[in-house]
């Protein structure tokens, strides 16, 4: 099948590719730039989710005349709760079709000080390569490969965000008339 992701994040990209192994499908993926409709910075889940879905069709429909079985938009954003700035990421999944699916990744508490430049209007990925004297953090193990040790990367955090998002094209049978 044919797959095309809203990014030319490698780790984004990367992910597409494990998830579409662990769930035994094969599949033709490639990365295309698209407009995410959000901020650069989304800071609720809705602007998140929003910011995956308008990545994922707007895959759908960037190549020219070629039929693409699924538009695949991950994106990253925050959210504030009263214990904190945590990092939040959504996964959407759209078919030729128009059939949405949705899936969500782990959140994880930011530090105060990066937290604080945040609210300030600054962006985690900068912020974050200063931080922790990185370079493209977030083209690698991203802020939670770096705040778990490596234990969850970015890689494996949006994979499972992927096969979330699929769980509606995996059981079609669980969510008719949804
Ligand atoms: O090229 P694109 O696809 O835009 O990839 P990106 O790395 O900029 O990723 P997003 O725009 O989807 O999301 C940026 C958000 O991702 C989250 N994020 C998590 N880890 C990050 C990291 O190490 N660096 C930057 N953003 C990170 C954070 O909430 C940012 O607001
Ligand atoms: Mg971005």
């Amino acid at each position: 099948m044919r797959v095309v992701v809203g990014s030319h994040n490698p780790a984004k990209i990367e992910a597409v590719h494990t998830a579409f192994e662990k769930m035994g499908l094969e599949a033709n993926i490639t990365g295309v730039d698209v407009e995410t409709g959000v901020s650069a910075q989304p800071f609720t889940d809705e602007e998140t989710i929003e910011g995956a879905i308008h990545r994922a069709e707007n895959s759908l429909n960037a190549q020219d005349g070629e039929v693409v079985d699924f538009g695949i938009g991950l994106e990253g954003g925050v959210v504030e709760t009263p214990y904190g700035l945590f990092v939040c990421n959504w996964g959407a999944v759209v078919s030729k079709d128009g059939v949405v699916g949705i899936g969500g990744g782990h959140r994880v508490q930011l530090p105060d000080t990066i937290a604080q430049e945040l609210r300030e209007g600054r962006e985690l990925g900068p912020v974050m390569d200063r931080w922790a004297g990185g370079h493209d953090i977030k083209k690698r193990e991203g802020a939670i490969g770096v705040l778990t040790n490596h234990r969850i990367t970015r890689v494996t955090m949006f994979r499972d965000v992927v096969i979330c998002a699929f769980a509606r094209f995996s059981n079609p049978q669980f969510y008719v008339g949804t």
